[in-house]
């Protein structure tokens, strides 16, 4: 079976903006995704997807919804490759994230986190947060500010993908942390990273599509609830959500694009929560609310 990309000529910048939107659509499975430059002078690039011939209907798809938005001009084009193992290139890429005192980091770069880092080892894999997504990075921004300024005896991750910002969590304070996931693979996964980063004694991962588990109920209300799905889930979910939140709570939601955050901020302002604070990375936007006053 081939290997094949899948790709979209454009500039420079719509070209790295193309990559944050794959990267959300396809978290990071076991697909590489890259920006690569054609002709710098004229400011051509190209944004691709490699991926398996036999999966190139799905992918397509998955790529097309993932421009339509905002690149519904974009042809997206076809090469076949020669073989090379681009899960091991896109690894070797990887470098360390930074978010404000937190390090992200894969197991090829223990060596660069200094004394003062709250250091987070996670290597790319089959679940989403390595910390290069601008919506983990801003999630880890504003946990360690929540976490550092208010009242926080327990928390949620909804969504956990990797376990990065239950993990983070944890590093920062000895609190019992609920981490869930539709995908069992992603809960799998985000156990073993926790057992790696020494905290998987004070997570419980659980696998559940939404609310829809006993757990919340077991564990819950929540003084800090996190969510990094996608805008139209999170408002979806309001209600529900704002259930699970203990009195004077925070929570921090992400996955959602700087033109969706209107739509999200009304959603958790009709449940009675307070817009504290909206932080940018490429594009995308991290939310933290209150309930009562900021
Ligand atoms: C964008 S990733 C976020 C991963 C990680 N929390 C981070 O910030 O990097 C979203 C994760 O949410 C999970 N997810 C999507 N919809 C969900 C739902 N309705 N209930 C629970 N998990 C969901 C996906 O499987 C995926 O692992």
């Amino acid at each position: 079976m081939s290997e094949i990309r899948l790709f979209v000529s454009t500039t420079e910048v719509n070209a790295n903006r193309v990559l944050d939107l794959l990267g959300f659509e396809l978290g990071e499975e076991d697909f590489a995704i890259a920006t690569t430059e054609v002709d710098e002078k004229a400011d051509i690039w190209e944004a691709s997807i490699y991926l398996m011939m036999e999966d190139e209907d799905a992918v397509r798809a998955r790529f097309e919804t993932a421009i339509a938005e905002e690149f519904a001009e974009l042809a997206i084009e076809r090469e076949v490759i020669p073989d090379i193992d681009w899960i091991a290139k896109s690894l070797e890429g990887l470098t360390p994230v930074r978010a404000g005192r937190f390090l992200v980091h894969g197991s090829h770069d223990r060596d660069k986190v200094q004394p003062h880092d709250i250091a987070i080892e996670i290597d790319a894999g089959q679940a989403f947060g390595t910390g290069h997504h601008g919506t983990t990075a801003g999630c880890l921004e504003v946990i360690e500010t929540v976490v550092r300024s208010r009242k926080v005896r327990n928390a949620l991750d909804l969504g956990t993908g990797s376990g990065v910002l239950a993990i983070a969590v944890r590093k920062l304070r000895p609190i019992p942390v609920l981490a869930t996931d539709i995908d069992p693979i992603a809960v799998r996964v985000a156990r073993d990273n926790a057992r790696r980063n020494q905290v998987v004694d004070a997570i419980d991962f659980r696998t559940a599509p939404g609310f829809h588990s006993t757990a919340f109920r077991e564990y819950g209300p929540f003084d800090l609830i996190i969510a990094n799905i996608l805008a139209r889930p999170l408002i979806k979910m309001a209600p529900q959500l704002v259930t699970h939140l203990a009195p004077n709570g925070s929570v921090i939601l992400s996955g959602i694009l700087a033109s969706q955050r209107w739509k999200v901020i009304a959603a958790y302002s009709s449940q009675g929560l307070s817009h504290v604070r909206t932080i940018w990375r490429n594009g995308w936007v991290t939310i933290h609310f209150t309930q009562g006053k900021g």
